[in-house]
């Protein structure tokens, strides 16, 4: 049995977006204006600094600087996982040592990325942010971006440690998922990365998810989540198909961020532009089509918590 509270960590989690200004500095207002909007929605935790967060393209100041924020915010109130990943162990420690500073629930982190590694440099990266802290450390799985593939082998000997309490699967295989959850054992978690998937995650073992279009449309996959528990499964799946098409329609555009961030600015939470090389939406036709997809994942909203 894990000695950590693992229900902190079960439901629906935001994949938290950047917030820069005009001059693309980051913007601790906007990252806690819509931290608290997400309080307010009802859901279980924030995700700081992962993809959608645009991590990977702050600098180790910018990223303590974000997650510092959210703390302030809403550190009383959610569970906040922030992810460390960085390319070198020394920054990932640093941010773990920050995290735990500033009252993080968990840390995470991709295997480090550029190199091509081999099994025993992730295990040590990862193991370097386990020990520089005392805080549960949760994997974050996503191949198809790290080139990295963590076999069921070493994930298992990862899940064996009290503190690692269990993995952000982001790569597509169900199946996968399934298999990683019976080798972590019942008092591992799961968490569902590809949001198109949510439903499927959790019907083969998922814990719950984490994901980035969440963050423009929380109250849908609330709505999934609560129909799948009272077991009615019709309507938790006629709700995941309507997500669905609303995801194909964001990811339509030159860059997913830059669409969500859009449809947030439409409704009053300007985070800026993503960081390049994520675009933003530019042309007359994406705006004019932005609106429209805004306003339809509005009315989906209503009839949702109705
Ligand atoms: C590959 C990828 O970015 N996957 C996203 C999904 O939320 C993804 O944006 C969504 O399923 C749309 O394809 C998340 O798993 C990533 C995430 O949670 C994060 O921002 O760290």
């Amino acid at each position: 049995m894990k000695t950590y509270d693992l229900d902190a960590f079960r439901g629906i989690i935001i994949a938290l977006y950047s917030s820069y200004d005009e001059h693309g500095e980051i913007n601790t207002k906007a990252v806690r204006e819509i931290a608290r909007h997400y309080a307010n929605v009802g859901v279980k935790g924030l995700y700081v600094g992962g993809s959608s967060g645009e991590g990977m393209l702050q600098s180790v100041e910018e990223r303590k600087l974000v997650l510092a924020a959210v703390m302030a915010e809403v550190g009383d109130e959610l569970t906040i996982i922030a992810h460390v990943g960085a390319p070198a162990t020394r920054d990932s420690v640093e941010l773990a040592k920050h995290a735990a500073e500033v009252g993080a629930h968990a840390v995470s982190a991709v295997p480090a990325i550029y190199y091509r590694l081999s099994p025993q440099s992730v295990e040590s990266h990862w193991q370097a942010i386990i020990d520089s802290t005392s805080l549960p450390f949760i994997i974050y799985h996503i191949p198809q971006t790290t080139g990295f593939h963590l076999s069921k082998q070493l994930l298992t000997k990862m899940a064996a440690q009290d503190k690692v309490i269990g993995v952000k699967i982001s790569a597509e295989s169900t199946f996968e998922l399934q298999q990683f959850k019976a080798a972590g054992g019942r008092d591992f978690l799961v968490l569902n990365g590809p949001d198109e998937q949510y439903l499927a995650g959790r019907s083969i073992g998922a814990d719950g998810g984490i994901g980035g279009t969440y963050g423009v449309m929380p109250e849908l996959f609330l709505k999934i989540e609560r129909c799948y528990v009272q077991g009615d499964l019709a309507e938790a799946q006629r709700w995941q198909f309507i997500v669905n098409e609303l995801i194909v329609e964001l990811l339509s555009f030159p860059s997913l961020y830059g669409a969500c961030k859009a449809i947030l600015k439409l409704r009053g939470f300007d985070l800026g532009e993503p960081r390049m090389p994520l675009l933003p939406v530019v042309t007359e036709a994406d705006h004019a089509r932005i609106e429209q997809l805004n306003a339809r994942i509005l009315s989906y909203i209503e009839q949702a918590n109705a």
